[in-house]
């Protein structure tokens, strides 16, 4: 969020604020000393909030929350009914009220900075800053609708703290930790209950009345958004908030009214995506002997959007048997077929895949989750791992994925406000921002749906001590600082598709990475520098294949960070945000060489970029290069394809293309073999035995070795080896099939 933008709205809401407390003022309502703490208040939170904003730093950006957040607390595990109400004068500094709860009531309109702040008092008119974190965004539901004035709000073991305007107030970081009450709620204080107006008199049906009015008025949105729904598989705005329909239940009335009831309040769930709420409601699994159309339609978009496919055909075939002029039940059969088969058999359209990437916003694809032959095991000492259950071979498909979470950061350029600190730099800002809003995104998801928690819960979070229950008054606790934890062990960045990052590694154009997600299966694979499988990404696809031929039995593993870094302190470094040490054959192997080998050899690599880098190709001096590679070789002690030598690799290419312009066969084998050679494979059929062209062991497949496969085509078309070219071509489809995450693009990038 702009931080002018963002003091402008604080000011605002002030303003209004004080507007507010001036009429009181004049009506004879407010005591002096409530008034001026309340304008002290304002005070503290207008001036350290602006004065700290130097005027060069106003045009930058970025979420405070995400600079400056508090430690870690865990969130409220307590029933309601066993805490004990505090006043704000017995609250102290810095603490964490267990065992207590803290009714308020707000009392001035809310304004956003990276939360939702709001000014509200307790039962005794004090005044106090409330800083509700996580909360969804207002394109998707407006502040006001969250806590305007007069909402009444219960903060579990409220946490007073300063805030970063330098005031004081309490911090609300976990969803989890407020309830919003009716005025009829025994917790709110008796004076607000008189002050707000007599009892609910209203009966089901008229509160029903009043929550199906608010659809109606919602309908011009509410078709766009079915139509949005049912054909681009994404919400716009939240709208409709089920509140009415829940307190329709709560009067009195007849099965038949609850039911009605039930079946609208299911789709107001639908809209707002709480997707386990709307599935209770139409009565699934046990819809009764004489089931409604709108029950089974709903409770089969629910199942759809939970990813319980076969669940959701089952529901659907009900629906198409019993009401087979329903306008959306053959259409979404026909789609949860779709989705069945890929969760089967991994069959995916990936030509329309990569379609759907280039064309939504975000790309959030409609596609279900495949899991080959693998299975999540203990390792002996990196945790959990994935293994595969099958022998399987270099290029076949492991998983493919949807993401958990994902955004898009894209937006952040344009479109949206940009949130910065000024300490930042832009790159670091976009991370922390991606970061925070990824936080947020699946703090919303899994508080809206209890049943994606325990998955989350259970990835990979190092040291963090959770909270010992899950559920409490019959929500989900939902820890934002594990979830933090989680995304930043397990996250992820990418381009919106593998497809374009190949293709600008092509024409040898920087990468931009965009994308950030949470995958929960493929997170459970570890790193090595040597890793057998790839991951590549189409939209929030993560697809990983077999980067090598695998025996049953055998740990997955994918490189974090690529394998350009053969520093072995960078390459550690960068491993230093997920909290271990790699302990692959490189880097043991850099570990075991004598400091005077590493330094003499980066020496040598110097020379070689410079022999490579400053020349056009055919110009390039071919015997001082190949002279330095041999010295460089000299530095290893093991084999290529025990420790891989991927640096070697760029000037060996060089040189093959350039014998291929002269025409020099040989050589060009030569140095197609020792590139690949460089990445550990091994192979027959590149030096002068006149054997068949044969991967022996693949290597470490990478972008590159798409091209270098092909220039071994040509070269065998060249001597007229046409079964050999051929087999070139076949591998050539296999390294792009493996980076990529599919071959169906092949063409679309080589040509015939
Ligand atoms: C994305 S998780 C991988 C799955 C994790 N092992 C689990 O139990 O869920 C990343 C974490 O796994 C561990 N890890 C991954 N690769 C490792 C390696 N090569 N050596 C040691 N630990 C590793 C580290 O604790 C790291 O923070």
């Amino acid at each position: 969020m702009d931080l002018q933008r963002d003091t402008r709205l604080c000011i605002e809401a002030a303003k209004s604020f004080l507007q507010y407390l001036i009429e009181r003022k004049q009506d004879g309502q407010n005591s002096y000393d409530r008034t001026s703490m309340a304008e002290d208040c304002l005070i503290g939170l207008l001036g350290d909030y602006s004065s700290n904003i130097a005027p060069d730093q106003q045009s930058h950006n970025e979420s405070f929350r995400a600079a400056l957040t508090t430690s870690a607390y865990l969130p409220c595990e307590t029933p309601l009914e066993e805490l004990h109400a505090i006043a704000l004068q017995d609250l102290e500094l810095g603490s964490h009220h267990r065992g207590k709860y803290l009714p308020l009531r707000a009392i001035a309109p809310p304004s956003r900075a990276t939360g939702i702040l709001v000014l509200a008092e307790d039962e005794f008119e004090f005044p106090i800053i409330l800083y509700l974190h996580q909360q969804e965004e207002e394109h998707v539901r407006k502040a006001t609708d969250i806590v305007d004035v007069g909402a009444l709000l219960l903060v579990k073991e409220p946490y007073f703290d300063t805030m970063i305007f330098g005031t004081c107030g309490i911090q609300v970081d976990h969803l989890s930790d407020v309830i919003y009450v009716d005025k009829d709620d025994a917790r709110v204080p008796e004076a607000w209950r008189s002050s707000i107006g007599g009892g609910n008199e209203d009966s089901a049906e008229a509160i029903k009345m009043k929550g199906n009015l608010e659809m109606a008025q919602k309908n011009h949105l509410q078709a766009i958004r079915e139509y949005v729904f049912r054909f681009f598989f994404f919400f716009g705005p939240a709208l409709i908030i089920p509140d009415s329909y829940t307190r329709a239940l709560s009067q009195r009335a007849t099965p038949d009214q609850i039911e009605v009831i039930k079946r609208n309040r299911a789709l107001a769930f639908l809209e707002t995506k709480q997707f386990d709420a709307a599935l209770s409601d139409t009565g699934f699994p046990n819809f009764g002997p004489d089931p409604t159309e709108k029950a089974l339609a709903r409770a089969a978009k629910a199942l759809y959007f939970l990813g319980r496919f076969k669940e959701a055909r089952e529901v659907l075939k009900k629906l198409c048997q019993r009401f087979p002029d329903n306008k959306d039940g053959t259409g979404t059969l026909d789609r949860v077929e779709k989705r069945c088969a890929e969760q089967n058999t991994g069959d995916y359209d990936f030509r329309f895949l990569q379609a759907e990437a280039k064309k939504r916003h975000p790309p959030v694809l409609d596609h279900a989750t495949y899991f080959g032959p693998i299975e999540v095991k203990e390792t002996q000492d990196k945790g959990r791992g994935l293994f595969a259950t099958k022998a399987v071979r270099a290029g076949d498909l492991l998983l493919c994925e949807k993401a958990f979470g994902y955004i898009d950061a894209h937006g952040y350029d344009d479109g949206r406000p940009k949130i910065t600190v000024t300490t930042y730099t832009e790159k670091e800002n976009r991370f922390i921002r991606a970061r925070t809003d990824l936080v947020r995104l699946i703090v919303q998801k899994i508080h809206r749906n209890p049943s994606l928690v325990s998955a989350f819960t259970a990835m990979h979070h190092g040291s963090y001590q959770t909270a010992n229950t899950c559920v409490v008054d019959g929500k989900p606790i939902v820890d934002t600082f594990l979830t933090q934890r989680i995304v930043s062990l397990n996250v992820f960045n990418y381009e919106l598709s593998s497809l374009i990052t190949h293709k600008r590694l092509r024409s040898m154009k920087h990468t931009a990475t965009h994308s950030w997600g949470i995958w929960i299966k493929a997170s459970t694979i570890n790193h090595s520098c040597t890793s057998n499988a790839y991951r590549s990404i189409i939209g929030d696809m993560m697809i990983v294949r077999a980067r090598q031929d695998l025996e049953p039995g055998t740990e997955i593993t994918i490189s974090y960070c690529g394998s350009e870094e053969d520093d072995e302190k960078i390459m550690q470094e960068q491993f230093e945000e997920w909290q271990f040490t790699c302990a692959c054959a490189i880097c043991q192997d850099e570990q075991q060489t004598e400091a005077s080998v590493l330094a003499g050899r980066r020496q040598l690599m110097d020379k070689l970029d410079d022999a490579c880098g400053s020349t056009s190709r055919p110009d390039i001096q071919t015997e001082a290069v190949e002279q330095l590679l041999r010295a460089l070789k000299n530095t290893y002690t093991r084999p290529a394809n025990e420790v891989p030598r991927m640096r070697l690799s760029q000037a060996q290419l060089l040189l093959a293309y350039v014998y291929n312009a002269q025409n020099k066969m040989d050589k060009v084998f030569k140095f197609v073999d020792e590139t690949l050679i460089s990445f550990g494979f091994i192979l027959a059929g590149l030096d002068s035995t006149r054997v068949s062209f044969k991967i022996i062991k693949w290597g470490l497949v990478e972008d590159q070795h798409v091209e270098v496969f092909r220039l071994a085509q040509e070269a065998f078309e060249k001597i007229q080896a046409r079964e050999d070219a051929m087999q070139a071509e076949e591998y050539a489809r296999t390294a792009f099939k493996i980076v990529v995450g599919e071959d169906s693009s092949f063409e679309s990038v080589y040509g015939k």
